[in-house]
């Protein structure tokens, strides 16, 4: 037994709207509380205390997943907040194994759990300057080292690109791990637009930006850039 699990909101099924496995139908549980403070941070609920997260079993977790998304998925993402402040994590790991549910999580490479060496997928998103949050590379190079020494299991970089400082992060966090399969995302800077249809054309604006400077750049030969599809779809709603 590792404890409960904060968890703020439990939705789906949904496409995962970032990253590696973009487009997978996929079921969300976002747990509360994140040792960071990102300026631009489109969860902030999760830490700021305007919301508050409901302490759970990995069994309860389990049970609400199955209430909420029925027979219709197969694949469940853990998103924050920063889901690797939480031990307890491992036993809905192991639920998932158990059930043949493919997992994947998303975290900033902060904190280091054993449970991650279960997750089928597991995404960094090191926080770029404009975010006002400072890498620890210590603490990330042992991150990726442990993920990389790993049997089984895929691992991608995303960072979030704001401007060309955040570019030029991006390129050293790139070179320092060249082998790991690197993607850039728009970063949504319009988070309190209620129009999905304005946001849209902002956001496909900003996404022809960063298409266009990754084009014109031979260190990002290797790179795979995404806007957020949920946002593009849904504008900054909460639970898609
Ligand atoms: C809300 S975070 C939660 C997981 C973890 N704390 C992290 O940051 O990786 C999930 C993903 O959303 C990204 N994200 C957060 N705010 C964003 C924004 N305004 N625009 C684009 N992506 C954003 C993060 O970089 C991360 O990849
Ligand atoms: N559809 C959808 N895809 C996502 N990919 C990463 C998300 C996150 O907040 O971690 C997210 C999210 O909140 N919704
Ligand atoms: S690390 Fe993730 S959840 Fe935490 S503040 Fe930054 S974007 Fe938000
Ligand atoms: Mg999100």
């Amino acid at each position: 037994m590792s404890g409960k699990i904060p968890v703020l909101e439990i939705f789906g099924p949904t496409i995962q709207g970032e990253g590696m496995v973009a487009g997978q139908k996929t079921m969300f549980v976002r747990t509360g509380g994140c040792d960071y403070r990102c300026a631009w941070c489109d969860s902030a609920f999760t830490w700021d205390g305007s919301q508050k997260a409901t302490p759970m079993t990995a069994d309860e977790i389990m049970a609400q997943l199955e209430q909420v998304g029925g027979d219709r998925f197969s694949h469940v993402t853990i998103s924050g907040g920063n889901p690797a402040l939480h031990a307890g994590i491992a036993e809905l790991v192991e639920r998932f194994r158990e059930k043949g549910i493919e997992s994947a999580v998303e975290t900033q490479g902060s904190f280091w759990q054993d449970w991650l060496l279960e997750v089928d997928d597991v995404t960094i998103s090191p926080k770029p300057p404009s975010s006002a949050m400072k890498t620890d590379w210590a603490r990330l190079d042992t991150f990726m080292t442990r993920l990389s020494d790993r049997q089984a299991g895929n691992h991608n970089l995303k960072i979030v690109i704001f401007d060309e400082e955040d570019l030029a992060y991006a390129k050293h966090v790139h070179g320092r791990y060249p082998d790991v399969p690197f993607y850039l995302q728009v970063g949504n800077d319009d988070l309190d637009n209620q129009n999905p249809a304005r946001l849209r054309d902002h956001l496909l604006e900003k996404y022809e930006w960063l298409v266009d400077r990754v084009m014109e750049d031979p260190a990002f030969n290797r790179v795979r850039v995404l806007p957020q599809i949920h946002a593009l779809l849904w504008g900054n709603k909460q639970g898609v």
